[in-house]
């Protein structure tokens, strides 16, 4: 596992969105990119940068697949709340991604449980997905692989911790009732079958989350953990993420990859 520690935010959602450009523009294939990506505050500086280059020319998504990770049980997708509405929002209205190439899990499904083995389907139809773009919450969740969810986890439903329900409550005037309990999730499982995973972490509320994720072992309670098994996992991080990583781990990580800072 990399781990490229970042003066600011700032730096890190550039070095990551120029990253996910680059790879996009590699990708030699007949077939689309397949690009997974996260909702949460973590992501939306390397969303804004990348909206720039593409309105510059730099990056294209015309040849681009998304698949998002997760949605909320029993919020309809044109409702404010949705990740349905917030991808389009902050992300997909703004670049020149074919809406047809938009895959959100569908939360108001009749069959929810029909949904999640399709959602499968679906990205293995497309040929696997070649860039996980991800978050994680304090808890060291990715998606909402709540503590505890099994590391071959595949998409299903989850129940929010009270964690998550008070971390996302922020964003439902913080009334905890009005948070949704429980979402469509992909599996930890589904984020590691993808060629490559790029996680963000930034802020001080992340510290204890980096620190499991980097410096303790593959562990269910801390979901992130997974990443350490994954031949070409990356996390891309800001100074204030750091402050719970021993002093040694920091300075290695800083050293070995101080050129890559700055690409
Ligand atoms: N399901 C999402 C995760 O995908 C995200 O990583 C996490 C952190 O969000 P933020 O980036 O806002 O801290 O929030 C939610 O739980």
């Amino acid at each position: 596992m990399r781990l490229l520690i970042h003066s600011d935010y700032e730096a890190a959602s550039i070095w990551t969105a120029r990253y996910i450009a680059s790879k996009i523009k590699e990708h030699q294939s007949k077939r689309p990119f397949v690009l997974g990506l996260p909702t949460g505050s973590s992501p939306l500086g390397t969303y804004k940068a990348l909206i720039e280059m593409c309105r510059n020319g730099e990056v294209s998504f015309k040849n681009v697949i998304t698949f998002n990770m997760d949605e909320y049980i029993g919020i309809p997708k044109e409702n404010s709340q949705s990740y349905h509405s917030f991808m389009w929002d902050n992300f997909f209205k703004h670049i020149d991604v074919n809406p047809e190439n938009v895959n959100i899990p569908n939360g108001s499904a009749q069959d929810i449980d029909a949904e999640c083995s399709n959602y499968e389907e679906r990205i293995k139809e497309a040929g696997g997905i070649d860039l996980f773009l991800g978050g994680i919450g304090p808890d060291g969740h990715i998606a909402f692989n709540e503590p505890g969810s099994s590391l071959h986890s595949r998409t299903r439903v989850k129940t929010l911790t009270q964690d998550t329900i008070i971390a996302n409550s922020r964003f439902f005037g913080n009334n905890l009732s009005k948070v949704p309990k429980t979402a469509i999730t992909v599996g930890v499982g589904t984020v590691m079958d993808a060629r490559e995973v790029v996680i963000i972490v930034n802020g001080h509320n992340k510290a204890r989350a980096l620190r499991h994720a980097v410096e303790e072992g593959v562990n269910h309670m801390w979901t992130i953990s997974a990443l350490q098994l994954h031949p070409k996992g990356i996390i891309v991080c800001d100074e204030d993420a750091t402050s719970e990583l021993r002093v040694g781990t920091y300075k290695y990580f800083k050293d070995i990859e101080k050129e890559s800072l700055t690409t």
